[in-house]
Order: C-alpha cells, then structure tokens, then sequence
C-alpha cells in the first residue's frame, strides 16, 4: 500500500498510473504536480491526483513513492528540485523513453537517494499526451521495463515492481544499454520514420488531395506521427548514439532498396519483402514476442 504517492508530470503516463493504482485502492492519497498550470487544474478535475502541488518541493514532502514522467529533457531540472525536499525513506521512480539519459541525470542530483531511484520505462502508451489522454487500464497487460543499476537497492526494485504489477502490468529488468538499442529499435526508429513521412507529405501543395486517398496502411503506419513533438524530441536527443546507429543502417537498406527499383531487379524485391513479411507474420501471431494488445 503507498500511503503517499507524487506525481511529477500528470500526463499520459503519470495519470494513467495514477488512476490505476487509485482504481485498485493502492494509494491512499495522489498529490500532483506539472509545470502547467492547466494540466495541474486537470487533473485534478478529472479525479487523476487527490491535491495538486504549486511546486516541486511539496509535491514530495512526505511522499513513500514518487513517479516522474516529464519529458526526457524535464528530468534532469526534476531531479534537482525534488533532491532537497524527499523523504528519507522515499523510492523514487521514472517512465523516461530511454534510460541512460535518465540514470545520469538522476545521480548526478540525487546524492545519497541515488540508491532508491528505480529507473523505468512503461512499453505502453499512445500518440496522445496530457491528463485528458490518461486512463486507468493503460498498464494492463503491458510489458514494463526496469533498469536498476548497481546502485540501486534491491528492496526498492522489488516495491516498483511490485506496483507496476498492481497495474495488471509484466515486469522485466534489463540493463540499461540493452534497453536503450532495444527501444531504439522497435520505438524511436519507427517514430522518426513516421515523422519524416508525414511531414514530408505534408509539404506538398497537394497534400490534402494526396491524403484524402490514403488507406489504411497509411493510417497505421502515421499514427504515431501525432505523437508530441517535445516529447520526441527529448528522447531522439537522449537517445543518440542507439538511434544514430538505426539510422545508418536504415539509409543503407533504403538505399539498396531504391538501387534495385532503379534497376528493375525484382528478385531483390521480393527477397526483402518476403523476409520481412515471414518475420513480421510469425512474430505477431506470438504474443510473447510482440504485445499484441492495443496500444
Ligand atoms: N506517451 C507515451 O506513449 C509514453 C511516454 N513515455 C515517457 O513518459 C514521459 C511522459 O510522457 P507523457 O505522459 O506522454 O507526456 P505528457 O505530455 O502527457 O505529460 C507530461 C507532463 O509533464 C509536465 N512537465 C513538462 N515539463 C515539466 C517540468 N519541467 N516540470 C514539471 N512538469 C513538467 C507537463 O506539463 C505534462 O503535464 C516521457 O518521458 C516519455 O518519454 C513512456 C512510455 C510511453
Ligand atoms: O503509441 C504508440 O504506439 C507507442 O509506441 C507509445 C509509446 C511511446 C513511447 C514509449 O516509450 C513507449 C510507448
């Protein structure tokens, strides 16, 4: 039971948390706090946080459990103005998109608390962000990543752990250079690409005719476009070297891709679309490999 819990950042993913771990009367009281003042005022109307904090210090006094979800860029200036003001005994957790950037900025502020900062990172969420995006059963069935380093305590990890699954949630650990290539991977690289096309149609002076006659390969493929452009941001920045790598490797299939178009060698074609079709087919019929839930 968290008789305490703090929210830092009521969004997507604080709030939906929130309301999770209210809806299975987890928490006796959720006190929030965002930079925006608006987002502070939705929450509370919308029933996400209990009382809604006017700055980052009483957010956590007092708090057992404190969950950041800001930004990526947001945490650093986060965990600088919370350090001063937690409770000894507090666990501090985070649902950061990568999770190096996070874990450095977290020690070079925490000090001594360094060691009750339990790194996180939910695989769930949508391309819609604030209070009002927020909903209780999003952790449901979803895979939630823990990234302890050696530091962290292990009591700590067990109690994160041990809310993430209250949420109806699995919960992984892995290193965090694994987490981040991984992440790159199946969520950073597709998010850039999904930008890069859509903003690339959105140029054109025929971009509404173009769209009106999009299908529904184009509405999967640029959901995620409507993602926020800050939050994306942050985590391509965080996220460097793992996404700079993808990236490489993608400009080179693409490359040969458009050789083989150019040079009307359809065996190519058919070789790279065949492989990519067995792998994806095999793969979602899967749960344990790919979550196959709605997002
Ligand atoms: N949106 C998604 O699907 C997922 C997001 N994440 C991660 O979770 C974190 C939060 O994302 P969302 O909830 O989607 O964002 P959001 O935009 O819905 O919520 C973020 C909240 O943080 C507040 N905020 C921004 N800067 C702040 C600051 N300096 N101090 C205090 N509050 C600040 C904003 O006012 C907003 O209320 C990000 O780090 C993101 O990478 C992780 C998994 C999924
Ligand atoms: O909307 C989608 O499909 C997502 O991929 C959501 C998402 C965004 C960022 C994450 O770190 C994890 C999940």
């Amino acid at each position: 039971m968290i008789n305490r819990l703090a929210i830092i950042g009521v969004g997507l993913i604080g709030g939906s948390l929130a309301l999770a771990l209210k809806g299975k009367g987890a928490v006796n009281e959720v006190v929030g706090y965002s930079r925006s003042e608006d987002a502070r005022q939705q929450a509370l109307d919308l029933g996400i946080i209990d009382k809604a904090a006017d700055s980052l210090a009483e957010a956590v006094s007092g708090a057992d459990l404190v969950f950041v979800a800001v930004p990526m860029g947001a945490m650093n200036s986060v965990f600088e103005g919370i350090a001063d003001y937690l409770s000894p005994e507090a666990i501090i957790t985070d649902g950061g998109s990568a999770k190096a950037q996070v874990v450095a900025a977290a020690k070079q502020c925490l000090g001594e608390k360094f060691k009750q900062f339990v790194p996180g990172h939910p695989i769930a969420g949508t391309e819609k962000s604030g209070p009002s995006a927020a909903f209780p059963t999003l952790y449901e069935k979803h895979r939630i990543v823990l990234t302890p380093v050696s530091e962290t305590d292990s009591a700590a990890t067990a109690k994160v752990k041990a809310m993430w699954q209250l949420t109806g949630a699995d919960v992984f650990e892995m290193n965090v250079e694994h987490h981040d290539t991984v992440l790159a991977a199946t969520s950073h690289l597709p998010h850039v690409l999904a930008f890069n096309l859509v903003g690339m149609l959105a140029e054109r002076n025929d971009c509404d005719e173009v769209l009106r006659y999009a299908a529904g390969g184009f509405r999967d493929f640029s959901r995620i476009a409507s993602s926020d452009a800050v939050m994306w941001r942050d985590i391509c920045l965080g996220n460097q070297d793992a996404i700079l790598s993808l990236l490489e490797q993608y400009h080179q299939g693409i490359k040969q891709i458009e050789e083989a178009i150019r040079n009307q060698d359809g065996d190519y074609l058919i070789d790279v679309f065949s492989r990519a079709k067995k792998a994806r087919d095999s793969r979602f019929a899967d749960p344990n490999l790919i979550d196959n839930s709605e997002v």
